[in-house]
């Protein structure tokens, strides 16, 4: 089939380089220029494990991208991947996406074929049929079911994982409300179920349900770690290891092994966001979300208590403190809503001179903190630092030992459980 993917940042590229990958011809539209040029060398715009090699293989030959629209006729169907960001209520920026259907509502008026559009971002229930179809039956002088047809088809991957989660899902979601959307979709996955080395279920349903499932599915999952996050502090109060805990409630198949890793808590582009967006969505109609706001709540508080333990050991006045980790979980550069930002923000107010080290995430957090130091090693952040603190949990961290020797005061501060205590550091952590 020759598929359409609007947008190619974290979601866009990942799913047009693995439906090139499965034997469909792929027409990627991006603004960004410079995302274009990259995606037809076979570049990754973005930071993502194995995703280079699929964009080498395919970018450029069976995924093309452009800045054009009008080469979304040639497809059969257009997934719209573009951000939704959050407003400063909460409720999702639906900018990119309203530009979007109406650029391509002047594409489906010129089209002589049926075409499909699906919304791939993360909307509210209701989004797809009374804003985005709206707009495209007023550009293009059609109306859905009339010359094109609209479904809803949100994505699960993970940033770090996204390659084989996409290629290996737990569920296919299918939003729609005819028969003939839900046919096309099933062909687009079709050679995906084939080679996936589950067997993933496909989940037809309507099209407001679909964007349910979505914020339904993150909000369980945000939640399930701000309350292994509230266990695992009150764990720490009575001197119980938190991990112990888990590992023996993971037994229970009813709440399985599955975050709970208790920490600093969660960040990147989604959980915020989507929980801000469900209970914004939530108060809109008179429902008070009081357990998801308390999500929120202990959420917000996790890097608090790590600057307190920071403080339990040492002043930081004028001394050098090495934030270890800046993306938001390994395995990605993405830094949105990272919880290293809020520490780095508690350092600076306690006049701490700060030496940031990421693997990969360095140049993304330069943007927001240039006057900051950032390290080119492990070992060069902890060298000459009063205090660590540990932020992502980095495998290579892990494997830190004798770098720790060249502190200056071995004050170590595990917000990700990454560091193992031992002889020579001064070790505390959120939950150990
Ligand atoms: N990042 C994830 O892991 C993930 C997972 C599941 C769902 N989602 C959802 O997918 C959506 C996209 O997220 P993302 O992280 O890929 O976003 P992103 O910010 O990484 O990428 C968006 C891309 O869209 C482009 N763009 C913006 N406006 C455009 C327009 N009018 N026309 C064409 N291109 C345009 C940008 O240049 C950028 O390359 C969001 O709704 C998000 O919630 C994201
Ligand atoms: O036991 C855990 C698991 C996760 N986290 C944190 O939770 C955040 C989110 O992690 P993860 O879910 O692995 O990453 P995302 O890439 O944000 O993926 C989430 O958000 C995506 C965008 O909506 C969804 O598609 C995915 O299903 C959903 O897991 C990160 O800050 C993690 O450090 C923990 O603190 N403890």
């Amino acid at each position: 089939m020759h598929v359409s993917v609007v947008g190619s940042g974290y979601i866009g590229t990942t799913i047009a380089a693995w439906f090139a990958e499965l034997g469909h011809t792929v027409t990627n539209v991006d603004i960004d220029e410079d995302v274009v040029a990259a995606v037809n060398n076979g570049e990754a715009p973005i930071h993502e494990p194995g995703l280079d090699e699929l964009m080498a293989a395919h970018g450029g030959d069976a995924l093309v991208a452009t800045t054009d629209y009008d080469e979304v006729a040639g497809s059969d169907v257009t997934f719209l991947a573009l951000p939704t960001p959050s407003n400063d209520d909460g409720s999702i920026d639906l900018s990119a996406m309203k530009a979007a259907a109406e650029s391509l509502g002047d594409v489906i008026a010129e089209k002589d074929d049926d075409h499909l559009v699906v919304v791939k971002s993360t909307v509210i229930p209701g989004t797809t049929a009374e804003t985005i179809a709206p707009i495209i039956e007023d550009a293009s002088g059609k109306t859905v079911g009339e010359g094109f047809r609209i479904a809803m088809n949100p994505e699960f991957l993970r940033e770090g994982f996204a390659l084989d989660d996409f290629k290996d899902p737990d569920k296919i979601v299918i939003g729609a409300e005819d028969d003939q959307a839900v046919e096309t979709l099933n062909r687009v996955y079709e050679p995906l179920v084939e080679a996936a080395a589950g067997d993933p279920a496909i989940v037809e349903t309507g099209i407001r349900e679909a964007e349910m499932i979505k914020y339904a599915n993150n909000a369980f999952l945000a939640t399930k770690v701000s309350l292994i996050n509230e266990l695992g502090n009150i764990c720490k109060e009575y001197g119980v290891d938190a991990y112990e805990v888990a590992d023996a409630i993971a037994l229970d198949h009813r709440i399985d092994e599955h975050f709970l890793r208790s920490g600093l808590g969660w960040g990147g582009s989604c959980f915020p966001k989507d929980v801000a967006a469900i209970r914004a969505a939530a108060r809109d109609r008179d429902y008070d979300p009081v357990l998801l706001d308390a999500t929120v709540e202990v959420n917000d508080r996790q890097p608090e208590r790590l600057l307190d333990l920071l403080d339990d050991h040492t002043d930081v006045a004028g001394k050098r403190v090495a934030v270890m980790g800046l993306a938001f979980k390994p395995g990605t550069d993405d830094i949105r809503y990272t919880r290293a930002v809020p520490v780095i923000e508690g350092l600076l107010e306690r006049d701490a001179e700060i030496v940031a080290y990421d693997p990969v995430a360095t140049e993304n957090m330069r943007e927001q903190y240039p006057d900051i130091t950032y390290a080119d090693s492990a070992a060069e952040a902890l060298e000459g630092a009063s205090a660590a603190l540990f932020v992502t949990d980095w495998d290579e961290f892990g494997a830190l030992d004798a770098e720790f020797e060249a502190m200056a005061e071995p004050v170590v501060i595990d917000g990700r459980r990454i560091v193992e205590p031992r002889d020579g550091i001064e070790y505390d952590g959120l939950t150990w």
